[in-house]
């Protein structure tokens, strides 16, 4: 298997996945949250500084594109395989409203002739000789059986690999991801396909594999966050390690107070990460309380060692929503 780690907005950028990679093994691939395709605005100095290769020490990233305008797409892909990337990933599954009410993401799964033409523009410009493009989809927008109108669509091109995440744009990340459909997705596609969808312990790996063995590459998301240790445990059945996650955490902490500098802002990147990542402790909640109400880093570096040295790996944790 194949292991990917999820574009996250928001949380995983290039200090976060740099942590990652010097403190734990066997992702294969890092996917780079979305930038939106715009040719008169350009690239924002947070997009360009998240992808930029001396920001990614040796780890493979795909950085990935929010577009559903063909030409700015283009445009994009140019410039970003100009910065040294071979393999672009297009969002349509970003279910955010603000997103799919521009027709993006997930919203643009609506609109299977739009997309088709923009597709085909792509594939038969210039640049796909140079990028290989892959696709991170959802089912469909409104109804899961959307997606069998759209897998012909994607039939029609040359996808590096589809990478599903069986939910509907209406969905946001309730309910549970259609197997049912993704199954058939497994037949129907003539393109490499990923699985991604709430794999958060080494059982729901271990159900997921068993019911779906021809599968190859699997994404990661929320699992990672909450277990960064992942999939290790998943290869090697083992435990994290308490002084690898404090490691994990301390070159984080150290990057975003290199790079955001500014107490607030640091706090506010270290808390969003703690919604997650408290998970692998035992008896957590009163300490994300304390983090969420730290407002210095004094404060926060307390509550921060107070945790490591009181709690304890928590064997069965894993992300729950
Ligand atoms: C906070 C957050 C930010 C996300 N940002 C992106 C993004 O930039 N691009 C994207 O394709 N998906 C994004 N996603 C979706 C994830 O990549 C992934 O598809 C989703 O979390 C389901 O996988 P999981 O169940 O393993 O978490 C985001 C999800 C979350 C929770």
């Amino acid at each position: 298997m194949q292991f990917y780690y999820a574009p996250l907005e928001g949380v995983v950028g290039h200090v976060y996945r740099n942590a990652h990679k010097a403190n734990f093994k066997y992702i294969d691939k890092y996917f780079a949250p979305f930038i939106v395709s715009d040719q008169k605005k350009g690239f924002s100095t947070k997009d360009l500084d998240d992808i930029l290769l001396e920001n990614n020490n040796g780890l493979i990233l795909v950085p990935q594109i929010l577009s559903n305008n063909a030409s700015d797409f283009i445009h994009t892909a140019q410039k970003i395989n100009q910065m040294g990337y071979s393999e672009i990933n297009l969002n349509l599954g970003c279910p955010s409203k603000k997103v799919v009410s521009k027709n993006r993401g997930s919203g643009f799964l609506a609109h299977k002739e739009a997309l088709n033409a923009f597709l085909d523009d792509v594939y038969s410009s210039q640049i796909a000789q140079h990028v290989a493009f892959s696709i991170k989809t959802r089912l469909g927008k409104t109804h899961p059986d959307e997606f069998y109108a759209l897998i012909e669509i994607f039939n029609r091109y040359p996808v590096k690999e589809l990478i599903i995440h069986p939910r509907i744009q209406t969905d946001i990340y309730h309910n549970k991801p259609n197997l049912k459909v993704f199954k058939e997705a497994l037949s129907l596609s003539q393109n490499p396909l990923c699985y991604n969808g709430d794999i958060f312990t080494v059982s729901d790996y271990t159900t997921f594999t068993n019911a779906f063995p021809e599968v190859k590459a699997m994404m990661l998301g929320r699992g990672l966050l909450a277990n960064p240790d992942l999939v290790n445990a998943i290869k090697t059945y083992s435990k994290i390690d308490k002084s690898v996650l404090k490691a994990f955490h301390d070159d984080i902490y150290a990057g975003y107070r290199q790079s955001l500098m500014v107490e607030r802002n640091v706090l506010s990147k270290m808390k969003e990460i703690w919604y997650y990542l408290i998970q692998s402790f035992t008896n957590n909640e009163t300490y994300l309380k304390v983090i969420r109400a730290a407002i210095s880093f004094v404060d926060y570096e307390a509550v921060v060692e107070r945790l490591f040295e009181e709690q304890e790996i928590d064997v069965h944790s894993g992300y729950s929503q």
